[in-house]
């Protein structure tokens, strides 16, 4: 039975025609197979200082966080308390701070999508001044890694491996969240219901995740069967978005995957990074045999794919943050 979590060292990438090969092979098959892996061998550093500072933040006084409060943001950046954002309807069990790439306030103009709201400044804690030059430097470096690996999987496929970079080119879309997932109160009266993160699939290309050591997240491999992703020192967690899916007509899957909460008492802490098409960009179909041999992408009316990653995104945030939406955005 093959391991249910694929590890690939990206080191084998660059060993010679054999071990590319083999790599690439053990990378479409992951892909293709299951949509997430561990990626070892990536050569970025720095993941342990910045779960270090994700801690810090999350132990600040609840007033620091107020200060940073999402709803305050028009362009969904910013600090979100235990249940603010919701996985189809239900309230997350989980606290967070989004954040992107840091850009001027700009409100969209008449007939602009109203996806163009993404863009604009994040909110950073004034008690914790080392977290936005650590956060902007890792947001660059997974950017990086993640056109590496995009590039990887496009010739997994046999696919030219800058089919996908006018999508992400002059910029992709980068989304980061750092996130806190308290166990429940073991003294409260009821526990609110809930994973720590409701079913779902990610919208984009590729997610890059730093877990820390208490495990939680997990994978549906056959319907209705969750899997946990072990907990790999130094790994990444990769897995794929749903416009790779649209872009392989269903060949690579964007995989269905949650995070139950941790036991009372237990804290975990978790950084994903996600890696998306500019706003406006669509995908188109990978010129790739495994692509023309492929079924479709998968149907469910509840979650319906676009090939444009803002019209994609936006189904999420409408649904993820009401509250915000009632406030800044009444119209869409
Ligand atoms: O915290 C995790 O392990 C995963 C979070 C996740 O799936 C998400 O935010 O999309
Ligand atoms: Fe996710």
């Amino acid at each position: 039975m093959p391991e249910a979590i694929p590890v690939i060292d990206l080191r084998d990438s660059e060993h010679g025609p054999k071990a590319r090969a083999g790599f690439l092979n053990r990378l479409r098959a992951a892909v293709h197979d299951i949509g997430f892996f561990q990626l070892t061998g990536h050569g970025v550093t720095g993941a342990a200082e910045l779960l270090d500072l994700t801690r810090r933040l999350f132990s600040l006084p609840e007033s620091e966080h107020a200060a940073l409060d999402v709803l305050n943001s028009p362009h969904f950046r910013g600090y979100s308390a235990m249940g603010r954002e919701r996985t189809r309807g239900i309230p997350d069990q989980r606290r967070q701070l989004d954040i992107g790439p840091e850009r001027p306030a700009r409100s969209p103009g008449p007939g602009e999508p109203a996806y163009q709201w993404l863009v604009g400044p994040n909110q950073w804690p004034a008690a914790l001044p080392e977290l936005r030059p650590a956060v902007l430097a890792w947001m660059d470096r997974l950017t990086s890694l993640s056109h590496r690996m995009l590039r990887l999987i496009l010739e997994s496929l046999e696919t030219p491996e800058g089919f996908l970079d006018d999508v992400v080119t002059p910029e992709p879309q980068i989304h980061f969240k750092l996130l806190h997932y308290p166990g429940p109160d073991a003294t409260a009266g009821s526990v609110p219901k809930g994973d720590g993160a409701g079913t779902h699939k990610d919208y984009g290309l590729l997610t890059l995740l730093v877990q820390d050591d208490k495990g939680g997240l997990q994978v549906a491999v056959e319907d209705g069967h969750f899997v946990d992703v072990p907990v790999l020192p130094d790994a990444f967690v990769v897995n794929l978005g749903e416009l790779l899916e649209v872009a392989t007509r269903g060949y690579l899957k964007a995989t269905v995957h949650r995070v139950v909460r941790p036991a009372p008492g237990v804290d975990r802490y978790s950084m994903p990074f996600f890696y998306s098409p500019r706003l406006e960009a669509s995908v188109r179909p990978l010129p790739s045999r495994y692509v023309s041999a492929a079924g479709g992408v998968t149907v469910d009316p509840d979650n319906p794919l676009f090939a444009c990653y803002g019209d994609n995104v936006m189904k999420g945030l409408t649904r993820g943050f009401p509250e915000l939406i009632a406030r800044h955005h009444p119209t869409w």
